[in-house]
């Protein structure tokens, strides 16, 4: 059995509790990282695009031109040479390469780029047997000849790379399949025509097997720029997200804030109601509600257990208090029920499941486990206690009477109680300053 505790008082809120706008904060800030890696990586991918859009169409162009040349120009210079009009060994690789002609139609693009203060392209050529020593392929485009070969469906590879320290878009495409056809050029040098033979001589480019990929050109495109405008396009909505993030995060803050300063105010007078319904405003002790309230539970544990010691109820009342009030003023009789208060508590304190009620006026209640000595002890020493004090301006000694009695198994709270008072109004009979017990 312990002290009795007031029930229903709310729980103390003491401060506000932040963590829910650290928990926004976190998802805010984590919404908005996510947001802009995500927003970067599609403003990133989407500049890719354009940039392989530019390329799709320059190479339309370049297979448009090649197709012409194939179909219209190569044909009327096999006619020539038909006819005896052109020397059957006759070659021209500004009319008859189309590795040359694709370098130089790109030369030209390159400069109408440059005369148009356009980002620079770059382009290469590499093949595995060139005729043109410049397009032989390194040991890394060897490899890579070999991959084009090995993987038939890979049709271009790409990669980020650098023009002139600027980010570029690297974009490798596999040459055609060596045809019969081709072998008039690339296949035994004996029967090639001599002006190709004399342009390039025999050691490069022949033999080359069918079927085969020979090379692949590159371009380099400019990313850099592109990526520029891009970027100022990602600062502005990632600026404009950063802002309204933090304006989310002031606002519930505020809101929350506020809400929370509401329910800790509340919190407080709630406790405070409750502590004044249920305490003596003058001593602090608790009233008769809170006895009403506690005492029944405290009978009913202590019915239920097998403590040895009883539970006494100690009626004190102050003796000719009203002469108190009367010759030296209320206040000071209010000072007399605030030092009574202190003993009580003090000595109370040393007791077993001790509460002390102030149930009206100058009359007092201790609610203890103990013994009948320890309850003498316990009277004696408000005795004692009450001869040392003086109150200013009160001439008169504060004394006290008593009257106490032991609870009785199954007995009524009323009786219990009712005994107590009894038995101080004996106390009072028999001439005051002294207690009773039943
Ligand atoms: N100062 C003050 N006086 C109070 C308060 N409550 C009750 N009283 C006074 O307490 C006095 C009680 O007087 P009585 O019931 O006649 O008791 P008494 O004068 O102590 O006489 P006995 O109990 O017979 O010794 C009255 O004068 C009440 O006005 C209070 O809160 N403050």
């Amino acid at each position: 059995m312990k002290s009795a505790n007031i029930p229903n008082m709310p729980p103390k809120i003491e401060s506000i509790n932040k963590k829910p706008l650290y928990l926004l904060a976190l998802i805010l800030l984590t919404t908005y990282l996510l947001v802009s890696f995500v927003l970067y990586d599609k403003i990133r991918q989407s500049t890719i695009e354009n940039k392989l859009n530019d390329l799709s169409h320059h190479l339309l162009y370049q297979k448009a031109l090649r197709s012409y040349i194939s179909n219209n120009v190569k044909p009327v210079i096999y006619d020539y040479m038909h006819q005896g009009l052109l020397s059957s060994d006759y070659f021209e690789k500004r009319v008859l390469s189309s590795a040359y002609i694709s370098e130089q139609v790109f030369r030209i693009y390159q400069n109408l780029l440059i005369e148009n203060q356009l980002p620079e392209w770059q382009y290469r050529i590499a093949a595995s047997n060139a005729m043109n020593p410049k397009n032989q392929a390194s040991q890394t485009e060897l490899e890579l000849i070999e991959r084009f070969n090995q993987e038939p469906n890979l049709k271009q590879i790409q990669n980020i790379d650098s023009i002139n320290g600027k980010e570029a878009l690297h974009v490798i495409l596999p040459l055609a399949k060596t045809q019969s056809s081709c072998l008039y050029c690339h296949g035994d040098p004996k029967q090639a025509p001599q002006d190709l033979i004399e342009q390039y001589g025999s050691e490069r480019g022949f033999f080359e097997p069918v079927g085969k990929i020979r090379g692949f050109i590159s371009y380099k495109i400019d990313l850099d720029n592109a990526l520029k405008t891009s970027k100022q396009a990602f600062l502005t909505v990632n600026t404009i997200i950063l802002l309204t993030s933090i304006l989310i995060f002031v606002l519930v803050s505020l809101i929350y804030n506020s809400e929370q300063k509401r329910k800790l105010l509340n919190n407080k007078l709630q406790r405070e109601t409750h502590y004044i319904a249920h305490h003596d405003f003058l001593t602090g002790l608790k009233n008769r509600h809170s006895l009403n309230l506690t005492l029944p539970q405290k009978l009913i544990e202590y019915q239920e257990s097998d403590n040895k010691k009883a539970i006494w109820a100690i009626m004190i009342d102050i003796d000719h208090f009203k002469k108190i009030n009367d010759s030296y003023g209320h206040d000071i009789g209010d000072r007399a029920l605030q030092e009574l208060g202190k003993i009580l508590k003090r000595v109370a304190k040393f007791y077993i499941n001790a509460d002390v009620y102030r149930l009206g006026g100058e009359e007092f209640l201790i609610v203890l486990e103990g013994t009948e000595d320890s309850i003498k002890q316990l009277y004696h020493r408000i005795q004692e206690l009450l001869d040392k004090i003086t109150i200013d301006q009160c001439e008169q000694d504060i004394k006290v009477s008593a009257g106490a009695t032991a609870y009785r198994r199954q007995e009524q709270q009323y009786d219990f109680l009712k005994r107590a008072d009894n038995a101080l109004y004996s106390a009072k009979q028999q001439g005051r300053n002294c207690m009773v017990i039943d």
